[in-house]
């Protein structure tokens, strides 16, 4: 299988997929995640990174590991249970909001202009920088107070520290490694909110941002973990970086 491939990228790509109860949905992430980095021909590997899920999760991460190969180094299909560093890093939700159809798209556009970041975007409907997509972003499955809550927080993290980014509270994102080592290092706030830290710094910090519109669908197994204590936190992280950065 390895020496079919002569693919001119010879970058690593680290998908991080965090996991809390997605016993059900791993499997058939996992699973999307090898076709499409073996049709394009990319380096890969997968880090789950489960918070001892009561569900078995980390035992399905396990047996998928022995199926992919854990730890190796293979050129095409590895999967790995501790943070070894790929030139990029991906991370996105295992619950399929994020969809792995997206990454080949991602890649491109940080090729095309050697960016630092590239976060996908339910509220663009082009790419930007240039690269022009035909499918508008969005979101499916969502009712009416829990988009109202994603735009509202948008809203205010866009009026009041202007990082010129359209969807600051979106998890699906491709970084430099030594760039996301970076703002990780700087990010101080824990929750939800620190998708949004993290691009705001990233902004400050003089990184590239490029986006790519994506379509989120809400999960159908298991259940978001989004309360009212994360909208208080990120109205306040907002607030700090207002008055911090
Ligand atoms: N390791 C770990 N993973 C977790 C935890 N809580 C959730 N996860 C994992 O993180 C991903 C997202 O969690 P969800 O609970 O499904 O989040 P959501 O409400 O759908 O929110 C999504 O959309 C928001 C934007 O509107 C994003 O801000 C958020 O990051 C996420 O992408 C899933 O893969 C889930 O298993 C945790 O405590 N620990
Ligand atoms: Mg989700």
């Amino acid at each position: 299988m390895q020496s079919q491939f002569a693919t001119s990228d010879t970058h690593k790509y680290s998908v991080i997929l965090p996991t809390y109860n997605e016993r059900k949905n791993l499997p058939i992430i996992v699973w999307l995640l090898a076709n499409v980095f073996e049709k394009h021909q990319l380096a890969w590997e997968i880090i789950v990174v489960d918070d001892a899920s009561p569900d078995g999760t980390q035992e399905v991460a396990r047996q998928l590991a022995s199926l992919y190969g854990e730890g190796q180094d293979r050129r095409h299909t590895s999967m790995a249970s501790i943070l070894s560093p790929g030139d990029f890093v991906i991370i996105m939700d295992a619950d399929f909001s994020h969809h792995p159809k997206f990454i080949p798209q991602f890649i491109s556009l940080q090729k095309a202009h050697n960016l630092d970041i590239v976060t996908g975007t339910r509220y663009r409907s082009t790419s930007k920088p240039f690269l022009r997509e035909a499918t508008p972003g969005g979101v499916h499955g969502w009712d009416l107070k829990r988009k109202l809550v994603s735009r509202g927080a948008n809203f205010l993290a866009d009026t009041m520290l202007s990082p010129g980014v359209s969807d600051l509270t979106g998890s699906f994102r491709l970084y430099r490694l030594p760039v996301l080592r970076h703002i990780i290092a700087e990010t101080v706030s824990k929750g939800y909110v620190f998708q949004m830290e993290m691009m705001v710094r990233a902004r400050a910090l003089g990184y590239t941002v490029g986006e790519v519109p994506i379509t989120f669908v809400d999960r159908i197994f298991g259940e978001s973990k989004l309360g009212a204590d994360e909208i208080v936190s990120y109205a306040k992280g907002v607030w700090a970086l207002f008055t911090g950065v």
